[in-house]
Formats: structure tokens, sequence, C-alpha cells
């Protein structure tokens, strides 16, 4: 490894919502993330690559305590919420959870209707006042722009969705609950190259108000759709900077070498 661990940290411009500091990850004995120093700007969107086990999906779950339902997960060094101890003893992960929400590959709808597929985060609150939910519920679906597909369904089954559509409804069941972080993991990866497009102009959409990080496979995405990137490899944080730079002109050459397509 060339340097520091701080050396890991590019400058990024404006507030950081996020921050690791000598950030590792166990399952077990088997490492998953070495010492990563690692900063998420706000309301910037941010792209994790690297090649397949190289860690991005257990730094993204680390950052919402996800792992933590994983028996054998353990992790290392600090993890900063607005300056707060992710992991610290007094945080309630759930909480934490409606501050940084998640995305996941596979969409995920549960088996209610629509409309109660994006309250049911509201429900859990103990939202009481229905003229309050279905506010709540419409503004969530716009946002996901969802509302017009599905306005005249809303007590259909969200399983009568297409897959994109269910995705951009988890979207909305994500942020009906207000985060300031949404963590997305791969969440264009089972879609079509229309539904693909729909979130990535969503995203753009979506950065104005909340930041973003996303793990993608799919590098024209990272370089589309993102602010900064950062690549791993191996657990370990290579590089991370503009994601200008980090795909034309990259410090590292592994960086070089992965994204012009000699491994991975
Ligand atoms: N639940 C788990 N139990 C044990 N080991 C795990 C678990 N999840 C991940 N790992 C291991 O941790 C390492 C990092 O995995 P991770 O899923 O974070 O990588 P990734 O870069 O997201 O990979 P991919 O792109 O294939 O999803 C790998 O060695 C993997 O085998």
């Amino acid at each position: 490894m060339r340097g520091g661990p701080l050396e890991q940290s590019a400058p990024m411009s404006g507030n950081l919502k996020i921050e690791t500091k000598g950030f590792s990850a166990f399952y077990g004995k088997t490492q998953a993330l070495r010492n990563v120093n690692f900063s998420v700007p706000e309301k910037k969107i941010t792209a994790m690559i690297g090649p397949s086990g190289c860690g991005k999906s257990t730094f993204l779950r680390s950052l919402n305590r996800m792992n933590d339902f994983i028996p054998g997960f353990r992790m290392e060094g600090s993890a900063l919420l607005d300056g707060e101890e992710i992991y610290g003893a007094a945080v309630n992960p759930v909480l934490l959870r409606q501050r940084v929400g998640m995305v996941f590959q596979k969409p995920n709808p549960f088996q209610m209707s629509i409309f109660e597929n994006v309250a049911y985060g509201l429900r859990i609150q103990g939202v009481k006042s229905s003229s309050l939910v279905s506010d709540i519920v419409e503004k969530s679906l716009r946002a996901a722009a969802l509302w017009d597909e599905v306005k005249d369904r809303l007590k259909g089954s969200a399983f009568a969705l297409s897959g994109g559509q269910q995705q951009r409804l988890c979207i909305a069941r994500a942020l009906a609950v207000e985060p300031e972080v949404i963590l997305l993991d791969e969440p264009a990866s089972a879609l079509d190259p229309i539904s693909t497009a729909r979130i990535e102009e969503l995203m753009q959409d979506l950065k104005d108000r909340y930041t973003i990080a996303i793990v993608t496979h799919n590098m024209q995405q990272a370089a589309r759709v993102s602010d900064y990137t950062a690549f791993f490899l191996d657990g370990t944080l290579v590089e991370v900077g503009e994601t200008t730079k980090i795909f034309t002109n990259p410090d590292d050459s592994r960086t070089e070498d992965y994204i012009t397509g000699r491994f991975g």
C-alpha cells in the first residue's frame, strides 16, 4: 500500500455529511474493509466502484448499521454522521436508519398496497393523522417520479408494478421518513435500460435535497451520475476524488487499470 491511511482522503468541496476514520470491518475472521478514511460530501452523489468482493457493499451497509444484522460482523475505527459516532453506544439504529435510508439491488416492496408501502415508516413512527399520511405519501411518490403512474391505483398491490416502478416505490418508501442520506446498493442492476435511465434522472433530482451514496458495478453509470467516485480494492479505499478526475486522470495506476478494463 502506498502512503499512510490519511492519504486516502481526497479534498472534497462543501460540508461533509459522513466521515470514516480508520474504519475496518470483519465478518468473523474475514476482514472486509481495512482502515478506510472516507468522506461523503453533503448533497452530492458519491459512487463506489471496484471489483466483486472489494468491500463496496460492506462499506455502504456500515453507514447505516445494516451489517449489525449479520452474525459475526464487527467494526473498528470511527464512522461519523454530522460528526456523531454512528456506532456510539447511545445511538438507536432504528432512528439512524431513518436518517440514513437504503435502497437495495433487488426491489423489495412489501406485500401490501402501493399506498401502504410508502406509508409504512410513518405508521411505525406512530403518525396517526390520515391526511398527513396521505400528503406525505403523495409527496414521496412525486419525489420518486412515480405519482403519475400510480395515483389511480394506490390501493393496488405493489407487486403489480414493473421492476422499475417497484424500485421507484422503494425509493418513495425511503423518502417518506425524510432521510438526510440515501444509500443505494446497485439500485438499477436488475432493471432494463429505460428504468435505469429513470432512476439515474431521479438521482439528479434528489441530490439538491439529499446526500446520496451509490454502489455500482456499472462504471458508465458512476461516470454519468456521480460528483465523486471512490475506487475500492481488496477492502481498501485506493482512491477517491471528483468523478471526472477519477475517470480521466486517476492518481493510482490500479484505478486506471480498473477503469480501463484491465481487470475486474
Ligand atoms: N454476510 C457475509 N458473511 C461473511 N462474509 C461476507 C458477508 N458479506 C460479505 N462478505 C465478504 O466480505 C468481502 C466484501 O464483500 P462485499 O459484499 O462488501 O463486496 P462488494 O465489493 O460489494 O462485492 P459485490 O460487488 O460482489 O457485491 C468479501 O470477501 C465477501 O465474501
